[in-house]
């Protein structure tokens, strides 16, 4: 029995797990990750980290973030609490769908997961109050390789759903990408 069906998105390589929970009476019971099962999009990598973040309030953003090359990472987003508009952006040069992103609604409730390669930006917004995010990752953090781009760049024209809300300091201060922009390392 498949726990999980693999649903590509218009970005190539960008992919939209839905996870298939077991249930009884008792709840149920899911997979959030697989080697074997999800073997044709993970290949050869593997899951080196595992984080958890809790966002408090509804309207949050959080990103656009990505690590340069040598560090990029591929990173496979789930939301087990609330609910948040997910969006990755394509960064890898050459694509024809350079600067285009996708987003996707996770939560709680439709057993989704985002799976975002290298060569991508990713960030979120809060629907809900007090969101729980796990990440796998299939690099080590490594700061002096972590690059942004600014959610509420035009040039992106991301359509966050609701009213921009808190964003970090350092989330405030991303550039944003000016004519001459032409690609990152990512
Ligand atoms: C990502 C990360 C952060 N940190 C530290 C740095 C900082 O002191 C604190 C909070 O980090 P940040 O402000 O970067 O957290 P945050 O803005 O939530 O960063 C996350 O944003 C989303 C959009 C992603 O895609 C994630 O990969 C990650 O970049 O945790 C680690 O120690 N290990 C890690 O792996």
């Amino acid at each position: 029995m498949s726990r999980f069906t693999l649903i590509e998105t218009p970005l190539s390589g960008l992919t939209l797990l839905q996870r298939h929970p077991i249930g009884d009476q008792r709840g149920y019971l899911e997979r959030l990750f697989c080697r074997e099962e999800l073997a044709a999009i993970i290949g050869e990598r593997e899951i080196i980290q595992i984080n958890h973040t809790l966002t408090a309030t509804a309207g949050t953003i959080r990103g656009m973030h990505f690590q340069r090359a040598p560090h990029a990472e591929m990173k496979l987003v789930t939301c087990l609490t609330g609910e948040v508009f997910d969006v990755a952006v394509d960064l890898r040069r050459d694509s024809p769908t350079f600067l285009h992103w996708h987003a996707e609604h996770l939560g709680a409730d439709n057993h989704r997961t985002l799976v975002i390669p290298e060569g991508f930006a990713h960030g979120f917004q809060t629907l809900t109050d007090d969101c729980e995010l796990i990440y796998l990752h299939t690099a080590a953090y490594q700061p002096e390789a972590e690059a942004g781009l600014n959610a509420l760049d035009p040039r992106l024209a991301i359509p966050w759903p609701a009213p921009v809300g808190d964003r970090s300091a350092r989330d405030r201060d991303h550039p944003l990408l000016d004519h001459t922009f032409t690609a990152f390392e990512a």
